[in-house]
């Protein structure tokens, strides 16, 4: 069977598990600053990978009712990404009948053609199966979906069946991240920069701008902790041995101090690992700087 992929957006009023599905889908907590400002459009929260597909999660910044000008330009941008992507997840709570705010995203969601699914979540704090009927039945009065599943996210009850739905509307298509890699958050970039930072600032003179930094990984180990790893690349042995200083003192140095600086970015504490690696000729080498961030439409 041929590989899928697609972009997935969730919308759903405040607190009726988009994050506890979205973790529970992905199997870690991938959360970290995802409540950050709404600034950019499309951003990618988390990304499921198997055998037979991708899933690119993407936020829907400023679905809620626009209080002022900038949430109506919000809202606009929240209604382009509906249109864009290739299917909707829209989460409600199975214990209550709908509300203002669900029925005002529905409001949004009538004005696209992308295809709905009703994820219908909290299965688990009904008294029996059958009490979710009735919302259900609710539900569908107000918006023809393609799908809908009842699920739990927090107890991960059928949530292999909702993916299993899921897949089913990813066109035909690419592996667009690696496999291993869960979120894209442009906090690994920030990350980077910081690590580079007390590099340059460390070293001086010694070390050349030649230094790049690539966050390979970057989870949430527990609920305070987020762990780290990053390469740090020169382009010679010379340069890897002045950041790695005498018994690892520099690098340890490094390691410090952007800890220090991060811990206070993320607001929770971190493990940093850092690895230092010569790869020659970096700067020329077209698909090593995209790894490392660098596109040309920044
Ligand atoms: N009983 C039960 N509780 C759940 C379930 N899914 C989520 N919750 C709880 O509902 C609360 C809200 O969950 P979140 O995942 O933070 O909800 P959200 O939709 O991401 O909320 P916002 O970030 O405010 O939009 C948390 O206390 C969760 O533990 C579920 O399937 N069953």
């Amino acid at each position: 069977m041929a590989f899928r992929s697609g972009f997935v957006a969730i919308v759903g009023r405040p607190n009726v598990g988009k994050s506890t599905l979205m973790n529970s889908v992905v199997g870690e907590k991938v959360a970290i600053m995802s409540d950050k400002p709404q600034t950019t459009r499309n951003k990618i929260r988390c990304i499921y990978t198997t055998d037979s597909a991708q899933v690119i999660f993407v936020d829907t910044p400023g679905i809620h009712k626009p209080k002022h000008r900038l949430g109506e330009v919000l809202n606009q941008a929240a209604l382009s990404t509906l249109k864009e992507v290739d299917a909707i997840l829209f989460v409600v709570e199975a214990t209550a009948q709908p509300g203002p705010g669900d029925k005002f995203i529905i409001e949004h969601l009538v004005k696209v053609n992308t295809p709905v699914l009703l994820v219908v979540n909290k299965i688990d704090q009904l008294p029996d199966k059958q009490a979710v009927l009735p919302i259900i039945e609710a539900y569908r009065d107000l918006l023809p979906f393609a799908e809908i599943v009842p699920v739990s996210a927090l107890y991960r009850d059928n949530l292999d069946r909702l993916v299993e739905v899921l897949f089913n509307y990813l066109p035909e298509g690419p592996m667009y991240y690696p496999p291993d890699m869960v979120t894209d958050h442009p906090e690994r970039f920030i990350v980077a920069e910081i690590i580079r930072e007390k590099i340059l600032h460390l070293t001086r003179d010694e070390v050349p701008h030649s230094v790049a930094v690539e966050v390979e990984e970057m989870k949430e180990r527990s609920s305070n902790l987020v762990y780290v790893r990053a390469n740090i690349y020169v382009e010679r042995e010379s340069q890897k041995g002045i950041i790695v200083g005498h018994q690892g003192r520099m690098l340890k140095q490094v390691g410090q101090l952007a800890r220090q600086d991060l811990e206070n970015l993320l607001g929770s504490k971190l493990y940093l690992d850092l690895w230092v690696k010569v790869k020659k000729d970096w700067r020329n080498r077209e698909q090593i700087l995209r790894q490392f961030g660098y596109r040309e439409e920044d």
